[in-house]
C-alpha cells in the first residue's frame, strides 16, 4: 500500500478546491486524500473540466484519489471570501495533522489559505499568521522553518509572517542559531546533503556597511554565525542581499537565509513563481505547500495553473521516501 498524502483544499473561495481538483484528474502517481467539502470540490472540478467521482477514503484501500468529506459551514462563492468559513479552514489542517500522528497519512500538502479571512473570523487563538506557524503551534513546536525551492534555489527565512517594523527584535542569536541548526539538519535528512552550505544574508543594506548602515549584522549574526562554524557547519556571510542572488555566488551555497519573507521570497518566486515548493522544516510531520495564494481573481474560472501544487505532492512523495530510508 502506498502512504497517503492529505492535501488540504485550502480556502473555499480561492484557487485551492480547483487546482486540488485539476491535480486529481492528472497523472500524479501519489495516494492522495481530498480534505475538503464534496459538493464544493465537485463544482470546482466543472470548472477545470474534471471529473468528481472519487471514492470516501478508506485507509484500507489504496485509491489514486480519494475524499474525506469535511463540509462546509456556509456555500461558497468563487472569489467571495467568508469567515463563516474559516472554521472549516482550519478544520481541513486539524484533520490532516491529527492523521499524521495516527499514522493514516504520510504527509501533509496544503493549497493556500487566505490569512485575513482567518483573522477577521477571530476563530484562531489569538493572531493567525499562516500555516508555518499554525502548524508548528499545533505540534508543539517551538521553532520551526519556512524554506521555499524552485528555479535552482533554495531560499529559507529566519522570520516568517511578521510585520517589517517587528524583525529585527525577532532575530535574536538564540533564534538565528535554532532556525541555522533546523535548517542544516533538515538540508542533510530531507534533501540528501552531506555537508550543507549556506549563505547568510544580512538584515541592513550592504549588511551594514561595517556597522554604519546597522549593526545587527555585528552584534547578532555575525557572532552566531561564528559559534556554529566552530561546531563544523559551514556558513557564508553575512552577505550583502542584493548581490547574493547572483549565479557566482549561489553556487557557493546549497540554501540561502534570508532575515525576513520579502528579502528572500520575490527572488525565489521571480525565478520559479507556478512551481515552486514551500515546505516546513523542523516540524514532526511532512509538510509541503503551494508558492502562491488564494488568487481571488482567478477562483472558479479553471485558469489557474496547478503546477505548484504538482511540484508540492512531488516533494512530499520524495520526503516521504526520504524518511523511510534507514540512514534517516
Ligand atoms: N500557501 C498559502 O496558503 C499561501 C501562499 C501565499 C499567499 N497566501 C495568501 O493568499 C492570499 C492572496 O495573496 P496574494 O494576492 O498576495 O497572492 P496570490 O498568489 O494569491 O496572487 C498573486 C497573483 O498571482 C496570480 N496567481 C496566483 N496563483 C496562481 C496560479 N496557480 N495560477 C495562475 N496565477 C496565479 C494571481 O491571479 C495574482 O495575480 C493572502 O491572504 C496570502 O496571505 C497563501
Ligand atoms: N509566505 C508564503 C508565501 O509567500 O508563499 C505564504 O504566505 C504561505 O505561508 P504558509 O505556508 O505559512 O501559509
Amino acid at each position: 500500500m502506498r502512504p497517503a498524502l492529505a492535501l488540504t483544499t485550502g480556502e473555499p473561495a480561492g484557487i485551492g478546491p480547483e487546482i486540488s481538483a485539476a491535480l486529481a484528474a492528472a497523472k500524479h502517481g501519489a495516494r492522495l486524500v481530498l480534505l475538503g467539502d464534496r459538493s464544493l470540490l465537485a463544482e470546482r472540478a466543472r470548472a477545470v473540466g474534471a471529473t468528481a467521482d472519487w471514492p470516501d477514503f478508506d485507509p484500507a484501500r489504496d485509491d489514486d484519489v480519494a475524499i474525506l468529506h469535511l463540509p462546509l459551514a456556509a456555500p461558497s462563492l468563487p472569489g467571495r471570501l467568508d469567515p463563516a468559513n474559516a472554521a472549516y479552514v482550519l478544520q481541513l489542517l486539524d484533520r490532516a495533522v491529527d492523521g499524521c500522528r495516527d499514522g493514516t497519512f504520510a504527509a501533509i500538502v496544503t493549497a493556500p489559505i487566505h490569512k485575513g479571512v482567518i483573522n477577521d473570523a477571530g476563530v484562531a487563538d489569538g493572531f493567525f499568521f499562516g500555516h508555518t506557524e499554525y502548524l508548528a503551534a499545533r505540534t508543539g513546536t517551538e521553532q520551526v522553518v519556512m524554506l521555499l525551492t524552485g528555479g535552482g534555489l533554495r531560499v529559507a527565512l529566519a522570520t516568517t509572517h511578521l510585520p517589517l517594523a517587528e524583525v529585527p527584535a525577532a532575530i535574536t542569536q538564540a533564534s538565528l542559531s535554532r532556525t541555522l541548526r533546523i535548517l542544516h539538519a533538515d538540508l542533510k535528512t530531507k534533501f540528501g546533503l552531506a555537508d550543507p552550505r549556506i549563505l547568510v544574508a544580512g538584515l541592513n543594506p550592504h549588511a551594514g556597511e561595517n556597522g554604519h548602515l546597522g549593526r545587527e549584522e555585528i552584534e547578532v549574526i555575525e557572532p552566531t554565525l561564528d559559534a556554529l562554524r566552530a561546531e563544523g557547519l559551514t556558513l557564508i556571510g553575512p552577505l550583502p542581499a542584493d548581490t547574493l542572488f547572483n549565479r557566482k555566488q549561489l553556487e557557493q551555497g546549497d540554501a540561502v537565509l534570508a532575515m525576513y519573507h520579502d528579502q528572500g521570497l520575490p527572488v525565489l518566486k521571480f525565478a520559479s513563481f507556478g512551481h515552486g515548493i514551500n515546505v516546513t522544516l523542523g516540524l514532526p510531520l511532512i509538510r509541503t505547500s503551494v508558492d502562491h495564494g488564494t488568487a481571488l481573481d482567478l477562483a472558479g474560472s479553471g485558469k489557474a495553473d496547478p503546477g505548484s501544487l504538482a511540484a508540492a505532492v512531488a516533494l512530499a512523495q520524495e520526503l516521504v521516501q526520504a524518511a523511510a530510508r534507514p540512514s534517516h
